[in-house]
């Protein structure tokens, strides 16, 4: 375990320690959820103010012209192309995830006309499974959703299966796929690669282009801090884009949307995978967001994100011994959080939120916390380890009003 000056040492070292500047955080508080929500970047009212007072207030319906509204998705898209390694021309930003899953897997689905099968990770985000199962009673002609086991994965890729949808980090565990290898394993068998990057974009560096990704989605509002229901994004890849015509065949998608042609013809290139009117404040405020990361090296960030990971991994393991790790501890293997298991994991949570340190918890019994390299030292993590230390040796969490299940967890 390393002691008190081992860990300012290391944060007087931290080549990253000046971005903290760029985010706002509340006193007295330790936050280790940004991969639920991601916190309030610096500027980000100035930037919204200025949207909502002079963009609309003042240019009204002009702003679509004058204040560039309609090529903004396009701009949020470049810098989101920048952290998950994918070139100009094949990210487009809008619509939910679970939207994004729907229009990219559809898609997936008709390159690939003569197999019936998605194939996705039992433990995969609730919504991807029902996103895919819905699609595939929707198309019916039997079309299914089925699922394995990620350690049962690359057996169940089979000649049948169309697509493979994966989300590269677990968001239970934190165990995070080999996107290159599993891709090969995907296209080997003649199928597709779908990679959700939720747990991922802004986490770490992300090469999509290199691991030869089919198809990629994710949020903006875990790691990339754009607000709560920030805009999704998704990746294409370019062999793809032309060949794909949009389930979601919206006007904004369209060749020639101001045309209001009767009939449809898909826009050239990513932008045909664009549906409605793009949701100008959120984009503003993802937008704002996406600078915090202007000059950040994300292999820097990754070192950090490890660092944080075993620092925790250690402290915890010290002052908590009833805990039980479920991340795994070899670095490679692992996204940017930390997991561990007990029983009585909502309550124990419940009470570090009380004394400050944010973490959140996954059903049934998971504690989790989140490492964000940007805003996050290693002064922070070891001072929750011994929070959350002190609470599991009072037994703190052992209150009646910790037990009371929130709607949102
Ligand atoms: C892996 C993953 N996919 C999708 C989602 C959510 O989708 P949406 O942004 O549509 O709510 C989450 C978290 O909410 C997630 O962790
Ligand atoms: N999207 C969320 C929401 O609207 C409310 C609460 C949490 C979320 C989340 O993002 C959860 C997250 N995907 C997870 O990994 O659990």
């Amino acid at each position: 375990m390393p002691d008190a000056t081992t860990v300012l040492e290391k944060d007087r070292q931290d080549p990253l320690k000046a971005f903290r500047e760029r985010f706002v955080l509340p006193d007295g508080v330790i936050y280790l959820d940004g991969n639920s929500l991601g916190v309030l970047p610096a500027g980000m009212s100035r930037r919204i103010a200025e949207v909502v007072e002079r963009e609309w207030g003042e240019r009204l319906v002009r702003g679509w012209n004058d204040a560039g509204w309609i090529d903004l998705p396009a701009r949020v898209a470049g810098k989101i192309a920048r952290l998950v390694g994918a070139g100009d021309g094949t990210v487009a930003v809008g619509d939910s995830t679970s939207v994004n899953v729907f229009k990219t897997l559809s898609a997936a689905l008709a390159l690939r006309p003569d197999r019936r099968v998605i194939l996705s990770d039992s433990n995969n985000f609730p919504t991807d499974l029902y996103i895919a199962d819905g699609l595939a009673r929707l198309i019916g002609q039997g079309y299914e959703l089925r699922t394995a086991m990620a350690a049962d994965m690359d057996d169940a890729i089979d000649a049948s299966v169309a697509a493979v949808l994966l989300t590269e980090v677990d968001y239970r565990t934190g165990w995070r796929y080999d996107m290159a290898q599993t891709t090969r394993r995907i296209h080997a068998a003649g199928a597709l690669a779908i990679w959700d990057l939720c747990h991922s974009a802004g986490a770490f560096p992300v090469h999509l282009e290199e691991a030869d990704a089919d198809f990629a989605i994710g949020c903006g509002y875990k790691y990339l801090n754009g607000g709560p229901g920030a805009p999704a994004f998704l990746y294409v890849a370019p062999r793809h884009l032309e060949g794909i015509r949009p389930a979601l065949s919206g006007w904004m998608g369209h060749q020639a949307p101001f045309a209001f042609t009767a009939d449809y013809a898909p826009a050239e290139g990513i932008a045909r995978m664009t549906v409605g009117t793009p949701p100008v404040l959120s984009m503003s405020a993802l937008d704002a967001a996406l600078d915090a990361f202007d000059g950040v090296d994300m292999e820097l960030v990754r070192a950090k994100s490890q660092d944080l990971c075993d620092l925790f991994i250690a402290e915890v393991e010290a002052h908590c011994p009833e805990l039980e790790l479920v991340t795994p501890r070899e670095r490679s293997q692992r996204g940017s959080q930390v997991s561990f298991r007990h029983p009585e994991g909502y309550a124990i949570m419940q009470a570090l939120i009380a004394e400050g340190v944010i973490g959140d918890f996954r059903a049934p019994d998971i504690l989790r916390f989140g490492m964000t390299p940007l805003y996050l030292s290693h002064g922070d993590v070891a001072r929750a380890a011994e929070i959350l230390g002190r609470i599991m040796g009072e037994k703190r969490w052992d209150r009646p009003e910790f037990r009371t299940r929130a709607k949102v967890t």
